[in-house]
């Protein structure tokens, strides 16, 4: 039995980061998607047994076959909860332990992923919390909790830990925690992601970033 397996959910192309379209067009987004998942996957290669990205869109399969991870084709009706399920079944008599990441925290490159992955192998529930109530990192037993992705799912993953006799690990990491969902997410990136595929995508289309102390901390720029 293998230690540890990686599952990256993926919605499909269309749909990828719609909070972001104000800012940017659905090719673009699909580009961006493309970046997270290069630098999200280089990340966990070394890492782990094995990658797996589950999406119901099979141009998301094929892109993801270009990368080199196993995939798994979503089945029809899921919704992102039963598809990390779907693909935790498949694994379960193959792996002790999975690693649930999403797909668009591109500056997991910065985070000391060894030692979390390290430590995570003695323990039965840690979790990495995203900004905004949210959870971009879950290593557990295959389908030993119910996945609680959604509205403020750190706190409704710790409640299931709790109902299920573990004790959860809070691994605070602050790069992790930034997933990129609106405009202002792509100015982090462009603050902290050097070297990254990501960052180099956004310089590309000229995104800039400026400070700015309102109500907002950043302004995103991009020429006309
Ligand atoms: N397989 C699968 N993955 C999904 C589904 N919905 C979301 N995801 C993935 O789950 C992770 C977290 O997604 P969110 O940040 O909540 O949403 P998003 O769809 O990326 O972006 P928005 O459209 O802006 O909400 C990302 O890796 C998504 O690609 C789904 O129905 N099936
Ligand atoms: C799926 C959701 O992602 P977010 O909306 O926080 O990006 C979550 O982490 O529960």
């Amino acid at each position: 039995m293998d230690e540890i397996y990686a599952i990256i959910p993926v919605s499909r192309f269309s749909n990828a980061k719609t909070r972001l379209s104000p800012f940017l067009e659905l090719k673009e987004r699909e580009k961006l998607l493309k970046a997270m998942l290069k630098d999200v996957t280089k990340t966990l290669k070394p890492v782990v047994d094995e990658i797996i990205i589950i999406s119901a869109d099979k141009e998301v399969l094929e892109y993801a076959n270009k990368l080199e991870v196993l995939t798994l084709v979503e089945n029809e009706g899921l919704n992102l909860n039963t598809a990390i399920s779907q693909a935790m079944d498949w694994c379960r008599h193959k792996t002790k332990k999975v690693f649930i990441v999403p797909s668009d925290i591109p500056l997991i490159s910065k985070t000391n992923i060894d030692a979390l992955i390290e430590s995570a192998k003695a323990l039965d529930f840690v979790i990495v919390p995203s900004k905004g109530g949210g959870t971009n990192g879950l290593i557990i037993k295959p389908l030993s909790i119910d996945m609680k992705f959604g509205e403020f799912s750190f706190k409704n993953h710790i409640k299931e830990a709790n109902k299920n006799g573990f004790d959860p690990v809070i691994y605070d990491s602050f790069y992790m925690s930034l997933d990129v969902n609106i405009a202002e997410d792509l100015g982090e990136i462009m603050i902290h992601g050097s070297g990254c595929e990501t960052q180099g995508y956004l310089k590309d289309l000229k995104i800039g970033v400026e400070s700015i102390h309102g109500a907002e901390r950043l302004k995103i720029t991009r020429p006309d």
